[in-house]
């Protein structure tokens, strides 16, 4: 069995992620915390992996306190900078077994229109963004948008393709947010859940690559997949994104 300890029990995520290992065969459930409680009873006589689904701005403390205590971590929260993945990668390197597996989205549809779009990218002209959540959401945009627009850029850049043109003189804000010289925008609605939209143009043509997720349980066989994964001790130090534990 698969030990599992949840950070951030209480919340959204942390609470769907606590019943999805009450229901697998090959885990059982062991420490539980949410804000306050520290972490000191997450260890690793009791724990084989822990989840961390918090705030971007307690995520990395989590990360760097339950490495160093021995225990491997599977991360969904966003917030998540090259400079603070150094940090994590610093961190499993100096405590030898530990790993830390971190993904700005565990649903299968929303890693898929990532991967496509970096498949896309180098065949338009443009590109650009938009991510829709629920309005409880803290950051914006999305960690997930983030790492599209990200992915877009650097197929773009491999493919030799220059700016995204754009002739804007002023916009008040409303142009979105340049990740990587992609526009994102983010739209927060009541009803909605987690949906990103990716949009690619040519002269005379679009296309459109869109991931829904309605539910969070589209998530939890993306965070128990993870959980199994770096349980088995195959993935030593950072792995970030579930493209990595796809045949893509
Ligand atoms: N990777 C994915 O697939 C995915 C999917 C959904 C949400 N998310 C991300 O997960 C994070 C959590 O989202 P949510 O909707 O569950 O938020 P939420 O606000 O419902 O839950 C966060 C929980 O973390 C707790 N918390 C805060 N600081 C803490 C700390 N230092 N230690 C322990 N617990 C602490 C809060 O009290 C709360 O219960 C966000 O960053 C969100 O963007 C990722
Ligand atoms: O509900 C959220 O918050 C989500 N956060 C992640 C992100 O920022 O990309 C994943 C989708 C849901």
């Amino acid at each position: 069995m698969v030990r599992v300890s949840v950070v951030g029990a209480h919340g959204r995520m942390g609470g769907n992620v606590v019943k999805a290992v009450e229901g697998a065969k090959d885990m059982e459930l062991s420490v539980t915390v949410d804000a306050g409680d520290g972490l000191d009873a997450i260890t690793p006589e009791n724990t084989d992996v822990a989840v961390d689904f918090t705030v971007p701005s307690a995520t990395l403390d989590n990360v760097l306190s339950l490495v160093s205590h021995g225990v491997s971590v599977v991360v969904g929260t966003t917030g998540w900078t090259d400079d603070k993945l150094d940090q994590v990668r610093e961190a499993v390197g100096k405590h030898p077994g530990t790993s830390v597996f971190i993904a700005p989205n565990f649903a299968i549809s929303a890693v898929l229109a990532d991967y496509f779009s970096t498949i896309a990218a180098k065949y338009f002209e443009s590109a650009e963004v938009i991510e829709m959540h629920h309005p409880n959401k803290v950051d914006a945009p999305s960690g997930t948008a983030i790492h599209t627009a990200k992915g877009i850029a650097e197929a773009r850049r491999e493919a030799g393709l220059g700016s995204i043109p754009d002739d804007t003189k002023s916009d008040g804000g409303s142009r979105g947010q340049l990740v990587d010289g992609v526009h994102v925008h983010a739209v927060r609605l009541r009803g909605l859940n987690a949906h990103e939209e990716v949009l690619f143009g040519n002269a005379g043509e679009q296309l459109v690559i869109r991931a829904d997720s309605f539910d969070r349980s589209s998530f939890m066989p993306g965070v128990l997949l993870a959980v199994r994964k770096l349980s088995s001790g195959k993935y030593q130090g950072l792995t970030v994104g579930l493209n990595n534990f796809l045949d893509l």
